[in-house]
């Protein structure tokens, strides 16, 4: 039996860490942590998937391209390109980002914004000085350089001062528009408010044999393994890849999600 409830797209999530379980470096500076082998890994799972999803912290910090230019020729385009999903509350991608310009030049697709559906933007949006009208011209500038905005209510956060998407009706959302698998990358923030839901059918760590410091960037970490069970670890290149699934779930890693 499937563990999936099937309102929402098979989930993976999966990052790279540091021995000392640091996702990127002092102030987010961006590392590549993953060795060339495990990476050419996270690129074919990348294949494997409907949709790549990021948060826009991420977005803003390391300009991702999300697509899956380390496989080995003939053609890297000639692989399934995810769909790039951004989780973005208040519209603050760059209509200059990768993604879009990608889109653009035809060699990426359609990159999808999920934000929050703002019924009285002064109140309920964060940002400085942000109101109904600079919210709408943001929104249109990114509709013009390609991206489709899919807005979603907004939930408060758990200390009831902030807003936030909430993860369970961001994936049924993006399942009712054909979203069967997605992917979800990081960063910090996504990746502990997908642990804390228990959303992931399947977990991937890639952990690089290697010390980021105390600066460095982590996520909160589950204090027990939730609803995932260990299925195993592989040695690729330099790194260890550890992967669990759904406890109830016999699936392990077949290819097709
Ligand atoms: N080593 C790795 O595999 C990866 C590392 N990274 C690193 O992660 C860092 C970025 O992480 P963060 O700043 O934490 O940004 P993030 O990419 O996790 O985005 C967080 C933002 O998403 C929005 N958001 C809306 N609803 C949310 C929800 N329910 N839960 C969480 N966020 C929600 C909020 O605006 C929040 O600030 C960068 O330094 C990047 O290099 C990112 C991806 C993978
Ligand atoms: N698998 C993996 N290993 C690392 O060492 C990483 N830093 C990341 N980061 C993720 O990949 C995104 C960059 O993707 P592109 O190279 O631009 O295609 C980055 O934004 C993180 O989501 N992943």
């Amino acid at each position: 039996m499937s563990p999936t409830p099937p309102k929402r797209p098979h989930t993976t999530l999966t990052f790279a860490q540091s021995l000392d379980a640091k996702i990127a470096g002092a102030e987010g500076r961006q590392l590549i942590l993953s060795g060339e082998e495990s990476m050419i890994m996270t690129h074919w799972m990348r294949t494997m998937h409907d949709g790549i999803l990021i948060g826009i912290g991420t977005a803003l910090n390391d300009d991702p391209q999300l697509n899956v230019r380390k496989l080995p020729p003939p053609n890297a385009m000639s692989y399934h390109l995810p769909r790039p999903i951004i989780i973005d509350t208040y519209l603050r991608l760059p209509p200059t980002c990768k993604l879009l310009l990608n889109y653009q030049n035809k060699v990426g697709r359609r990159p999808w914004v999920v934000c929050g559906h703002v019924a009285a933007p002064s109140t309920h949006s964060r940002l400085p000085a942000d109101t109904a009208e600079t919210r709408l011209l943001r929104k249109q500038a990114l509709e013009a350089a390609g991206a489709r905005i899919i807005e979603i209510p907004m939930t408060p956060t758990a200390d009831g001062i902030g807003t936030r998407l909430s993860i369970p009706s961001v994936l049924q959302t993006l399942k009712e528009l054909g979203i069967s698998s997605v992917m979800v990358e990081g960063g910090a923030q996504i990746i502990s408010s997908f642990m804390e839901e228990n959303t992931a059918d399947t977990l991937i760590i890639t952990i690089a044999p290697t010390f980021v410091g105390a600066s460095g960037v982590a996520y909160n970490c589950i204090t027990e393994a939730g609803n995932l069970k260990y299925m195993g670890t592989m040695a690729i290149g330099k790194d260890s890849v550890f992967t669990f699934c759904h406890k109830d779930s016999n699936i392990f890693y077949q290819g097709h999600f």
